[in-house]
C-alpha cells in the first residue's frame, strides 16, 4: 500500500494543448489529482478524452503546457518511465499473459517491480515476499478465490479485476483509468466501482468513464470536455445542475 501522502495534487496538467491539423483535440487542458480523491472526466463522443489521457501518460505528447508529478515536471517524461515513478495507465500498459494463472500474473509484475525482470522463468512462485505481496494484492481485487485459474478462464470483468492487480503491483500514486466499465454488465460494473471506493484513500484517480451513473456515483470531482476544453468542473451536484454541460450532453442525444 501506499504510506505517503502528498500535500496538495499529486498529478496536474497545465495548460495542455494538442491539435491534428486544424482540429483542437485538447484545448487549454487544466486539471489537478489528489490522493484520496476521485476525478472523473466525462465529454461527449470526440471531446478529446482519450486524447487528454494519453498526454497524461506519457503516450503522446502535448504540443504545450505541462504535466507535473509529486512536485516534478514531467512532460517530457515516456509512458515507462513515467509508469515506474508512480503513473498507472489501466488498461493499456497492463498484458495478461493467457497461459498463466491468476497468480502467476500478479506474480510476474510484482516481480517486475522488484527489478528481477529476467529471473521470473526461475523464480516465479517461489519467492516468499512475492507470494505475499501477490495474495495481499488478489485479496485486495477479489479475486483470491481465483488464483489457481487460467487467466483466459476469467469472466471479462474478472479480467478487469486482475488488470488492476498487476497496475497495483507497480506500487502506483496514480492511477489513470481508460473507460474500466467498458463491455461490463450491470453486476460486474457494480463490483468493480465497490473495488474502485476501497482503492480511492490511497491514490489519485481520474476515471474516463461513459456510464454516468457510475460517474456521479464514484466521482468526487467531475470535469467537462468539449471539443478539447474544460467546459465545467465541480462536484457531481454543481455538474448535474450545469446548463452548459445539459446543453452539450443533449446537442449530443444524451
Ligand atoms: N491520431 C489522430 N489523428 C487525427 N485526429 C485525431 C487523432 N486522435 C484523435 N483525433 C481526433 O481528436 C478528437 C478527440 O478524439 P478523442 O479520441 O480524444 O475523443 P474521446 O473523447 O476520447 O472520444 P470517445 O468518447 O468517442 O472515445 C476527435 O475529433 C478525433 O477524431
Amino acid at each position: 500500500m501506499v504510506e505517503q501522502r502528498t500535500i496538495g495534487p499529486v498529478f496536474a496538467a497545465k495548460n495542455l494543448f494538442k491539435s491534428y491539423g486544424g482540429l483542437r483535440a485538447t484545448d487549454n487542458l487544466s486539471l489537478q489529482l489528489e490522493t484520496g480523491k476521485i476525478h472523473a472526466l466525462i465529454g461527449p463522443n470526440g471531446a478529446g478524452k482519450t486524447t487528454a489521457l494519453s498526454q497524461l501518460s506519457g503516450e503522446l505528447q502535448p504540443d504545450e503546457g505541462q504535466v507535473w508529478f509529486c512536485g516534478q515536471d514531467i512532460t517530457r517524461y515516456s509512458m515507462p518511465k513515467r509508469a515506474r515513478m508512480g503513473v498507472a495507465r489501466s488498461f493499456q500498459i497492463t498484458a495478461i499473459f493467457d497461459d498463466f494463472t491468476v497468480a502467476e500474473n500478479v506474480a510476474v509484475a510484482v516481480q517486475s517491480r522488484a527489478g528481477h525482470h529476467f529471473s521470473f522463468w526461475r523464480a516465479v512462485g517461489r519467492d516468499k515476499g512475492i507470494n505475499h505481496r501477490t495474495n495481499e494484492l488478489l485479496d485486495l481485487v477479489g479475486l483470491a478465490a481465483f488464483a489457481r485459474r487460467r487467466a483466459a478462464d476469467l469472466a471479462h470483468g474478472q479480467k478487469r479485476q486482475l488488470e488492476i492487480a498487476m497496475a497495483l503491483a507497480l506500487e502506483p500514486k496514480v492511477l489513470l483509468l481508460d473507460e474500466p466499465m467498458a463491455g461490463m454488465g450491470p453486476t460486474e460494473s457494480t463490483q468493480l466501482a465497490e473495488l474502485l471506493e476501497r482503492l480511492k484513500q490511497d491514490f489519485a484517480i481520474l476515471l474516463v468513464e461513459h456510464d454516468m451513473n457510475i460517474v456521479f456515483r464514484l466521482a468526487d470531482i467531475i470535469s467537462v470536455l468539449v471539443n478539447g476544453a474544460v467546459i465545467a468542473s465541480g462536484t457531481v451536484e454543481d455538474i448535474r445542475e450545469n446548463e452548459d454541460v445539459q446543453k452539450a450532453y443533449l446537442a449530443e442525444g444524451y
